[in-house]
């Protein structure tokens, strides 16, 4: 099992449970990092870990697992063992073919800030971070139309286009859980791979989901203390976050655009190999359908699931749509044709603060959907705004739209007979596509109490998309 992937810039790589791995050209061959060294403790002097804290596990939700939306259901002991501990995404990769524009608009108007690099001749790799939330974009310095063995932490997913293809997660057991997928016929086209540098070391192996050119890195990362990832080199000057009115602190959710009749397909692969939750978008889903949007030009199916709470920290949010739309084009089916097949549309980012965020990064470029204009005029949407305690012409003027889960049912009477604001609600804003397809784009998204997604924001997204693609036409 495993192999040995020599001579890449940075660190020492080997197959598991090889003594002498072979070294990287980057590393003094002192020894450091092979067997005799102990592992798990820091070298003297390391740079802080730009992962942040691990995060302390919030309480699971309580009551009726899977009556209400973002509540998951109890799971099987099969799909618990298998779960036993996958953590929220440790960093999504993004893949830019050869010589197209990269990393700038992430970095200078998306405010994620260049921690860590790995070169060699063939590939650049960057760690740009914000908060919690970790990109990993990747890109061939050479052109060449076999897949690269070269990028550490994935697989090359051979882009004709810019895509987001892969979703790191932490787990405890690589080995093991790699196996355990084999054994489910899942194809692992990285095995167990051990990589060390002077700051401990990891193991990782990459397996293929059944969605399009989505893999998952499955990552143990308890043996290192070093900044970012073995075969990186910290970014000097990091710039520091605080001050600029951007408040991003993790990944929300990541949401599939699966081929038609995929997404039930899709949800069971997540649940059957990775143990994860299916779990109600809003009160309106039905467990057999799914949530069946429909009506005024919007045809889509959406299905939810989010991986267990282990040990490793929050959950993952997984959103998987399909088009069950006659009109076309349609954001979904247009995904599909733009990025060759299903894959990662669009990525939520949490921000306590979506009013000063948005603020910010419009000044700094970035464009977001334009909701319709009748979305803040439409009956009773500027009281449920003014209820939630947001001001309705703020969130006009920036395009953020706002949905309380059960309007009406979350006003909390108080003792003197006046309404407090709705607690539940959640608030949410779409850029447009990032790469230069329609493809693949970012969302910020403000929870206020709601787990789930509101369906007038759906609805509203699908037509601002729907007026942004006529316009392009
Ligand atoms: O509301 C959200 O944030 C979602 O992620 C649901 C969703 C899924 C697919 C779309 O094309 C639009 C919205
Ligand atoms: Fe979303």
């Amino acid at each position: 099992m495993g192999r040995d992937r020599a001579g890449r810039g940075g660190s020492k790589m080997g197959a598991l449970g090889r003594v002498g791995a072979v070294s990287g050209d980057l590393i003094p061959r002192d020894g450091a990092g092979q067997g005799g060294r102990r592992v798990g403790t820091a070298p003297p002097g390391a740079a802080p870990s730009l992962w942040g804290r691990r995060a302390r596990l919030p309480a699971p939700p309580r009551g009726g697992p899977g009556l209400q939306p973002g509540v998951p259901f109890a799971r099987s002991p099969r799909a618990q063992a298998m779960a036993a501990s996958l953590s929220r995404p440790c960093f999504i990769s993004l893949h830019v073919p050869y010589r197209q524009r990269w990393a700038q608009d992430l970095a200078a108007s998306f405010r994620f800030h260049p921690v860590a690099m790995r070169e060699t001749p063939q590939v650049r790799q960057l760690a740009l971070r914000r908060g919690a939330a970790v990109f990993l974009l990747n890109q061939r310095l050479a052109p060449s139309r076999a897949p690269s063995p070269d990028f550490l932490y994935d697989m090359d997913p051979q882009p004709a286009l810019g895509t987001a293809s892969n979703v790191c997660f932490e787990v405890e057991d690589v080995p093991g859980l790699c196996e355990r997928l084999r054994g489910r016929g899942c194809s692992v086209p990285v095995p167990p791979t051990e990589v060390s540098d002077e700051g401990g070391s990891v193991t990782y192996g990459v397996v293929k989901s059944m969605v399009g050119n989505i893999s998952h890195t499955l990552l143990d990362r308890s043996r290192y203390q070093g900044p970012f990832l073995p075969g990186f080199q910290p970014v000097r000057g990091a710039p520091h976050e605080a001050g600029d009115g951007v408040e991003i602190t993790n990944f929300d959710h990541i949401t599939y655009v699966c081929p038609r009749g995929g997404a039930r397909a899709a949800l069971d692969w997540y649940q059957r190999c990775f143990g994860f939750q299916r779990f109600l978008l809003s009160p309106q889903e039905r467990l057999a359908e799914g949530y069946v949007l429909g009506g005024q030009g919007v045809g889509m199916l959406l299905l939810a699931l989010q991986s267990a709470q282990g040990s490793s920290g929050p959950s993952c949010k997984l959103v998987l749509a399909e088009s069950l739309s006659k009109d076309s084009p349609n954001q979904v089916d247009t995904f599909l044709a733009q990025h060759g097949g299903a894959g990662i549309q669009h990525v939520g980012l949490c921000t306590p603060d979506i009013v000063s965020t948005t603020r910010a990064l419009q000044q700094a470029g970035v464009r977001f959907f334009v909701p319709p204009t009748t979305y803040y005029s439409q009956l009773g949407k500027e009281e449920e705004i003014r209820g939630a305690g947001q001001d309705p012409r703020t969130l006009a003027e920036l395009g953020i739209l706002l949905d309380t889960t059960v309007p009406g049912e979350n006003k909390r009477p108080c003792t003197d007979g006046t309404e407090s604001p709705s607690r539940n609600y959640l608030m949410q804003i779409f850029t447009h596509p990032i790469f230069s397809e329609e493809t693949f784009f970012l969302e910020l998204i403000d929870r206020r109490g709601a787990p789930g997604f509101g369906e007038g924001n759906i609805r509203a997204l699908w037509k601002a998309v729907q007026v942004y693609m006529d316009q392009r036409q």
